[in-house]
């Protein structure tokens, strides 16, 4: 039987794209006669709401759920689907960053994402590992990632960029793509670099001066950066890149071919892999998971293979 195709909208996401890609994709959805039903989110973890009143009126064989916007609204969808692993998603790529998007090789372009959805549903699905952390304070349930985490002064320029209004002003001239440089550069004068260590599948590694940890399923964070580049998203381990030991005056080289993805050979900079990971540190760093921030370290993340269906 046809799985029931359900589209999920953020209209918000890409400072407004949701709403006009939705438009566009509806469009086509109603030329093609195709039947379908959708939800637009109407406020800050709405996406999850949705899902589970879904759950509680369709039987679970009957659904694919389709996500309309950025990282953040996949990110959503995937953690209310938790105990709902069969349920396959789709994606149509509508937000900022996207990089859920380029991991998985979807079109940027909504129609041909949309033709995807529509003549893979079909065949059989393919799936991906999810990184399942836990946080000394949430320690009694298991949210998870579907791109990576960004732990230290990445974390902390996702923290600003989510708070301030310049990210949403530079959308609006359609240089959202700078917020993150130009806020990391703000950052840098008073950041201080941590002592960090990492256990990765029982090995113990202990780095001073720690600027930042990606921990990623995809090669991509932050927009298109190409920080885990030899990531594959089911494999079942997770790819980790540690940016230590760099001083200050040459940080900014470092970034910059980071963000070139010319970074793999430079000294200071660590990829380690694994799929149980411990992460401590002297002082608190602070972690966003797909560009939400979700607390400081601890951390501790496994990955369970071949988790969540994707169309
Ligand atoms: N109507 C809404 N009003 C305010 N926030 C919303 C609304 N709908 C969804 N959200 C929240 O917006 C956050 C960001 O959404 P999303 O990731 O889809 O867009 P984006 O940030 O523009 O894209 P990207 O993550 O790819 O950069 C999510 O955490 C989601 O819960």
């Amino acid at each position: 039987m046809a799985r029931q195709l359900i589209f999920i909208i953020n209209p918000l996401a890409g400072h407004g794209r949701g709403k006009s890609v939705w438009e566009t994709v509806q469009k086509a959805l109603n030329q093609q006669n195709e039947h379908y039903e959708y939800f637009i989110t109407h406020y800050r973890g709405h996406t999850g709401e949705i899902v589970h009143q879904l759950l509680m009126n369709h039987d679970p064989e009957t659904l694919l759920i389709v996500a309309v916007g950025g990282d953040g609204t996949v990110h959503e969808i995937s953690n209310a689907l938790t105990f709902q692993p069969n349920i396959p998603v789709g994606y149509i790529p509508a937000g900022s960053g996207n990089d859920f998007a380029r991991g998985h090789d979807i079109a940027k372009d909504p129609l041909q994402a949309l033709e995807r959805i529509l003549t893979k549903r079909h065949a059989p699905l393919h799936t991906i590992d999810i990184g399942v952390y836990s946080l000394s304070q949430s320690a009694n349930h298991q949210p998870h990632f579907v791109n990576g985490l960004a732990i230290g002064f990445d974390g902390a320029v996702t923290k600003k960029a989510n708070e301030s209004k310049f990210k949403g002003f530079l959308n609006k001239y359609k240089l959202g793509g700078l917020s993150y440089p130009l806020l990391a550069l703000k950052l840098l004068s008073s950041y201080q670099p941590h002592k960090l260590t990492i256990a990765i599948d029982g090995k113990q590694h202990t780095y001073d001066n720690t600027w930042l940890v990606a921990v990623n399923n995809i090669p991509f964070y932050g927009g298109g950066i190409k920080i885990v580049p030899h990531s594959i998203p089911n494999d079942g381990i997770m790819n980790v890149c540690i940016i230590h030991n760099i001083p200050k005056w040459k940080i900014l080289f470092v970034f910059a071919a980071v963000m070139l993805g010319a970074h793999q050979s430079i000294k200071g900079v660590t990829f380690l892999e694994g799929a149980d990971i411990n992460i401590t540190s002297d002082t608190d760093m602070i972690i966003a998971a797909d560009g939400e921030i979700i607390g400081t370290t601890p951390i501790h993340i496994a990955v369970q293979s071949n988790m969540r269906y994707i169309v």
